[in-house]
């Protein structure tokens, strides 16, 4: 599979004009009749990039994920995916926009009947795929993340490392254009957390924009890419 994803990347096109795949235009977001959590937001995340969203505990990461996920509305602002602006389009639109991301939670939302196997595979049964077109590349993804030999357990019987990692390969199976993940190494050993970083940075060299959110300054400092630091309702940007 490393070597279709590799050969879709190099076939697709590279066009200058390519739509970021995430821009925010004055983005305010509240929660009920509370206060905006976030505001002034003004951003975009490029096709192909890679940042962390970074920012004290409570700053917003996790709402402004939601934003780009769609399962938060802004109170103001414009927000477009892949050049669409997302208050102008259809539902099955949005619907088509929200299968190009990935998502990785912090609490995983691993299905616990259902074999580690069955739960990477989902996405790909919920667009109606048959088994016998994804099976192998399920499995092969399966091996690249280390859970070969735990394909068949039910989540329950999982380490934390482990079902993180299945998180992660079902964000991955559907093959994302943009990837978000949320803390996905906050449950691991750093050397399981240095081992998930490199995942990310190797499906970013195959083509997905990478957002990982966290508070770890030790994971961070591997990597010398740019910071979207949130404080105060706002958001400061490390290039
Ligand atoms: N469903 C909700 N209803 C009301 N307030 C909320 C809700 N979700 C989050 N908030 C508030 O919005 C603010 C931002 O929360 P959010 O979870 O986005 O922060 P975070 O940076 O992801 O935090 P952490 O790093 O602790 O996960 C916090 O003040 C939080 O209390």
């Amino acid at each position: 599979m490393a070597q279709e994803r590799v050969k879709a990347f190099y076939d697709s096109e590279f066009d200058e004009g390519m739509a970021p795949s995430v821009h925010f235009e004055n983005v305010g977001v509240r929660y009920g009749m509370g206060p905006e959590v976030l505001r002034d937001l003004t951003f975009s995340i490029e096709p192909h990039s890679f940042q962390f969203l970074t920012g004290p505990s409570g700053a917003g990461k996790t709402t402004l994920l939601r934003l780009i996920l769609l399962s938060v509305k802004p109170t103001r602002g414009l927000i477009s995916l892949f050049g669409e602006d997302v208050s102008k389009i259809s539902k099955d639109e949005l619907t088509d926009l929200r299968r190009r991301m990935g998502v990785v939670f912090q609490d995983f939302r691993l299905l616990d009947h259902l074999t580690t196997y069955e739960n990477v595979a989902l996405p790909l049964r919920v667009q109606g795929k048959e088994e016998a077109s994804y099976r192998n590349e399920v499995v092969e993804l399966l091996r690249w993340v280390g859970l070969g030999d735990r394909m068949h357990m039910l989540p329950p019987v999982l380490s934390g490392g482990e079902k993180q990692r299945a998180a992660i390969a079902r964000a991955l199976i559907v093959r994302p254009d943009l990837l978000l993940a949320d803390e996905p190494t906050g449950n691991v050993d750093p050397s399981l957390a240095r081992r998930l970083l490199r995942l990310f940075i190797e499906l970013n060299r195959l083509g997905t924009s990478v957002v990982i959110a966290t508070h770890d300054f030790s994971l961070m400092d591997q990597l010398n890419v740019r910071r979207l630091v949130l404080g105060d309702g706002r958001l400061h940007i490390d290039e």
